[in-house]
């Protein structure tokens, strides 16, 4: 095969082979090994060089064929485990490895949990510079079948047929791989993926377009229509929400979750509580017995009417719920800041700039800042620094067992 017009033949060619000792795991699930190399300046002298290899694990000692050379990094693929690590295990789906869902199947399971803590580490060291301890990663009490939301997708039938139902293939932006089961997905998923696979290529024809399908499990049945009304319950609440709208998507580590939530805002005398990006009211909702007074606010209207519904259908009285941006909710609060705590759980992309300044200006005496992607909330924590505030803990749980995700909680009080 020949490279690509824009390959680089530094350090390496073009699918040269070679050995390498993985030491360590990027948060995107790779592995990643540093190998000597003659320097650019003096070839007499060695520097280190940084090989990046997917579905490599640390410990492992592995032949690996470069397919890229950046700047300061080159990227192969695995060939061979030569020596597998001690962690290493068999993985338990035929398509690990080809399909982009899972990274680490072949890793045991606490080895996985270690690894994001430490991810979680460095994350926060090199990008907020911030050198903390993290806590160890809460597991999911479900490592596999825990994932209440499954959206197969596939592209614009051909000739009346459908290629493939399923998810993109690893590291490809359109090549969609086959799935017909997923043992990340909850039981009723896998029991109802058949028919809707059959009954997507018997209208086939009807699809102009590709389709991303929606499968929600609520009350051990499986939805799809998005407009639908999906229930989750969580300890001893129930919350109602439209099945395309977002509810964090494994059930059995809820509990767990908005219990640490819980006491960690309400600590130090805290009465009041903001829930910034709330939702049908997760967290407002399962922390109001915490509080005197509870605002949330969320930007979608069907998710904030949900809010009040779920707040009226739980009996629960001193919740209110705007629907706004995120930013809107401290012009209409009378709470007083240094008695305030604010939870903040924003979309991947992390909170704006008006939400922060607006958040800073109000003081809220505790904050706790939950995200589904530490790179963003890496950089929104240098913001809270700046702004006076200290971190006092930070801990990750693993909500995403098998993948490289996690959701993080940081935990900030006014200095
Ligand atoms: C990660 S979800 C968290 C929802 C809720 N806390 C939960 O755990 O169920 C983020 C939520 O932020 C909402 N959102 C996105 N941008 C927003 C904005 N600018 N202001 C308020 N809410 C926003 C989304 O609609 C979504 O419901």
């Amino acid at each position: 095969m020949r490279p690509h017009k824009k390959f680089v033949p530094f350090p390496f060619e073009y699918h040269q082979e070679i050995e390498l000792n993985i030491e360590s795991l990027s948060n995107l699930g790779v592995g990643i090994a540093k190998v000597d190399i003659p320097s650019q300046e003096d070839p007499s002298e060695l520097s280190k060089w940084v090989v990046f290899v997917p579905f490599s694990l640390p410990g492992d000692k592995v032949r690996a064929r470069i397919f890229r050379n950046d700047n300061n990094c080159s990227q192969g693929d695995l060939v061979e485990v030569i020596e597998p690590s001690p962690h290493r295990i068999d993985p338990k789906c035929p398509l690990f490895g080809e399909c982009g869902g899972c990274q680490y199947q072949h890793l045991e399971y606490q080895t996985q949990l270690e690894w994001k803590t430490q991810q979680v580490g460095e994350l926060l060291k090199h990008m907020a510079n911030i050198n903390h301890e993290v806590k160890p990663a809460i597991p999911s009490p479900r490592q596999w079948n825990y994932r209440s939301k499954l959206t197969p997708h596939f592209n614009k039938p051909k000739n009346g047929k459908i290629e493939a139902i399923g998810f993109l293939r690893n590291g490809r932006r359109n090549s969609i791989l086959d799935v017909p089961q997923c043992p990340i997905a909850m039981e009723e998923i896998n029991d109802a993926l058949p028919h809707l696979r059959k009954e997507a290529q018997l209208n086939a024809k009807q699809f102009k377009k590709g389709v991303t399908m929606l499968m929600r499990v609520t009350e051990g049945q499986v939805e799809t229509n998005h407009r639908s009304i999906a229930t989750e319950h969580v300890s001893d609440l129930a919350f109602n929400f439209l099945a395309g709208d977002f509810f964090q998507n494994n059930p059995f580590i809820l509990p767990a979750f908005t219990e640490y939530v819980a006491k960690h805002a309400s600590m130090h005398n805290a009465k009041y509580l903001v829930d910034a990006y709330c939702g049908s009211g997760l967290f407002a909702l399962a922390l109001a017995s915490s509080f005197d007074k509870v605002a949330g606010v969320e930007v979608s209207e069907t998710a904030a009417d949900w809010a009040r519904a779920n707040a009226r259908q739980n009996n629960i009285e001193n919740a209110t719920f705007k629907a706004a941006s995120a930013e809107a909710i401290f012009a209409d609060i009378d709470f007083p800041a240094d008695e305030t705590a604010v939870v903040i759980d924003p979309p991947r992309k992390g909170c704006n700039e008006e939400f922060l300044s607006q958040l800073f200006a109000f003081g809220p005496s505790r904050c706790v800042y939950v995200s589904c992607n530490p790179s963003t909330q890496m950089r929104d924590l240098q913001e809270f620094i700046k702004a006076g505030y200290v971190l006092e803990e930070v801990q990750p749980f693993d909500l995403f067992p098998q993948t490289r995700h996690l959701e993080c909680v940081a935990v900030l009080k006014k200095g």
